[in-house]
């Protein structure tokens, strides 16, 4: 196993279009093009510093977000216990309906691991984190490729859903407020045959 990785963890494998990273300070931006149930999506994905000294930039970013990866690095305990900070500022600063999928990054460093798969019944375990956000779960490597395609793809497929479903809302209250105008406008016209000498200027 490596001990060092070159690959930035939240790259897509190469096999999607790509554009270079901007760097903005504690950002870093990237695009890419996936394919989902056939479909060409293309992603906007902006990497946020986890560094204290940039957390006024990065939680402007959380606004506009539509999915959101909280990833530690699973030789840490200490960037584990940091995911509830992340929680309760995703919380505080991301839309509402924001898609989210807790990542344990660096699986291939199997012999440094501090924080288990699985803790048990464990008030703060991995699992029941992601069970009590509701959130989807993947352990992932950046070195060996392990989860990636399949995490983003993942979040993709949420926010897709997601977005759907906002589109049918949105659908369902305008045809209801269309059937409603519609009988308004109905009700308001005089009942009975028009007069058709007031109305006829031939
Ligand atoms: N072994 C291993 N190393 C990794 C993996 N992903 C990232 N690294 C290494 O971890 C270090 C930190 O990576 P960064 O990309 O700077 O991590 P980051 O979370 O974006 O860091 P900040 O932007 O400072 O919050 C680098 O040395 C990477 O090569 C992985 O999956 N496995």
């Amino acid at each position: 196993m490596p001990s060092f990785c070159q690959v930035k963890p939240k790259e897509l494998p190469s096999s999607a279009s790509t554009r270079p990273f901007r760097s903005v300070r504690g950002v870093d931006f990237k695009m890419k093009t996936i394919e989902v149930d056939g479909i060409k999506v293309r992603i906007q994905i902006w990497d946020t510093a986890g560094q204290e000294r940039y957390q006024t930039i990065t939680k402007q970013y959380y606004r506009r977000a539509q999915g959101i990866f909280l990833v530690y690095d699973i030789s840490s305990e200490r960037s584990y216990q940091h995911i509830m900070k992340w929680v309760s500022d995703v919380d505080e600063y991301a839309p509402e309906g924001v898609q989210k999928i807790l990542i344990g990054n660096k699986a291939d460093e199997e012999q440094k691991r501090q924080v288990g798969r699985e803790q048990g019944q464990q008030e703060c375990s991995l699992l029941q984190l992601a069970k009590e956000y509701g959130m989807d779960f993947y352990e992932t490597s950046a070195c060996t490729n392990l989860n990636i395609k399949e995490s983003f793809t993942r979040l993709t497929e949420l926010v897709l859903q997601a977005h759907r479903k906002e589109l049918d809302g949105v659908r369902t209250r305008a045809s209801k407020e269309l059937a409603l105008a519609e009988l308004e406008e109905d009700e308001s016209k005089p009942e009975g045959p028009v007069n058709s000498s007031k109305t006829c200027w031939c």
